[in-house]
């Protein structure tokens, strides 16, 4: 569970024209320009701010375009022409600590790990938060797509964006419980063209700009940071049904489950995809699709953004970003983690990643994935009744 935010008291949904003070995470990229031009047409006061990733001793071009100095400078721009305030954040330290480092910690364990959501819950919603307070804000606002949605009860709760491919919910089941009700959404109601649309309408600088493409501070492919950082140790590929050779590796950090493509086996005709990275062997392990099929998985570093008691036992989980949800049942779920039955089997589904728990539209958690389990064939002798494969 991420450690509580220490905030004030829950407050009313914001009304427009409040004149609460509110930080807007701006990136020099299009989805938060306009969310700080319609907070401040919302009557919002409104303050930006960038965070500061990009460190002093590498080319200014090796930080992708939505986080380096040319970004802050496109951001310092939106806010004049908007008319807010506008503040350069020093978060070098705190990114190296949070994000590169346990990144390449978790490449280093062959398991495959996902940056923004760290990004999310450690910087922008933890550190953030804190920070918009210390600024004497009430909320922070970013330019996610994603529904800030407030029951007639007074609970905020975060749904998907109505634009289905722009639906950033994945990125934030980390975000600490507590900080929901301080956070706003501006852009989650709407479609990315209308987005640029507003964008063009007011003739913001960073009406055109391109999306983002990149893990930020990985400009190029993720193999040559990793190759950069990483020591290299050459090993073998194995066929996971036989054990026998069917290859060699460069290094474990360089595959990802579900692989198939740069395998270099030595029969290069055989579709094999990479079923388990055992870093203990230094030994990749291959097998056929099916053998990377996983009928459900074990979650840690869990957070609910409900009461645990309140968790439905059917659920829909998605265990990728660009994966569509499938239908779960909760096995097990208490506050350090969750173990979870697909309805139907699921294609690589990776350590490292995030598992993240839906109702419908709504976001109700999720956790890293750390093992995947297979229910074996009802005919072959087992041990138990569910295996969580370790291979090792
Ligand atoms: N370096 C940063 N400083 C401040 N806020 C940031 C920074 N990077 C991202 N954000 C915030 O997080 C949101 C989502 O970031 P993401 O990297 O997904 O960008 P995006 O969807 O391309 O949005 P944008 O078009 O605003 O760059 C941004 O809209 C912005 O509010």
């Amino acid at each position: 569970m991420s450690a509580p935010v220490p905030l004030s008291p829950p407050v009313p949904a914001p009304a427009a024209g409040s004149g609460e003070r509110v930080l807007c995470a701006m990136s020099g990229g299009v989805d938060s320009s306009v969310t700080a031009a319609l907070l401040k047409d919302q009557g919002y006061q409104v303050v930006g701010a960038m965070m500061r990733f990009w460190p002093d001793d590498k080319r200014v071009d090796t930080f992708d375009t939505c986080c380096s100095p040319d970004a802050a400078y496109e951001a310092r721009r939106v806010a004049e022409q908007v008319g807010v305030p506008f503040y350069l954040l020093d978060y070098r330290e705190q990114f190296q600590r949070h994000i590169v480092g346990p990144f390449l910690d978790e490449y280093a364990r062959g398991r495959t790990p996902n940056p923004c959501v760290n990004c999310n819950t450690k910087v922008k919603f933890d550190e953030l938060v804190k920070k918009a307070k210390m600024l004497g804000c009430r909320y922070v606002a970013t330019g996610h797509y994603v529904k800030r949605v407030e029951t007639a009860a007074g609970e905020v709760q975060f749904h998907r964006g109505d634009d289905p491919r722009k639906d950033q919910t994945y990125f934030l089941w980390g975000t600490p419980r507590e900080a929901l009700p301080y956070i706003l959404f501006p852009v989650g109601e709407l479609e990315k063209p209308q987005v640029r649309a507003i964008a063009e309408a007011r003739g913001l600088l960073t009406a055109r700009k391109p999306e983002s493409q990149n893990i930020c501070f990985v400009p190029g492919k993720v193999q040559d940071f990793v190759a950069e950082h990483l020591p290299q140790a050459s090993g073998f590929i194995r066929e996971i049904a036989t054990g026998e050779v069917v290859g060699e590796h460069l290094g474990t950090q360089f595959y990802t489950l579900g692989q198939k493509k740069g395998l270099g086996l030595y029969q290069s005709h055989r579709v094999r995809h990479v079923v388990h990275l055992d870093t203990a062997t230094n030994t990749v392990w291959v097998g056929n699709y099916e053998d990377c099929l996983w009928t459900g998985l074990r979650a840690g570093s869990a957070n609910y953004l409900l009461d645990l008691s309140a968790l439905p036992t059917e659920l829909d989980v998605q265990v990728r970003y660009r994966t569509a949800p499938v239908k779960a049942r909760v096995v097990h779920a208490d506050e350090h983690g969750f173990e979870l039955a697909f309805a139907e089997p699921q294609f690589a589904v990776a350590p490292g990643q995030s598992a993240v728990l839906y109702d419908g539209p709504r976001l109700l958690g999720g956790g890293l994935i750390e093992d995947h389990v297979r229910e074996l064939p009802p005919l072959r002798p087992v041990p138990r009744k569910r295996l969580a494969v370790n291979l090792s």
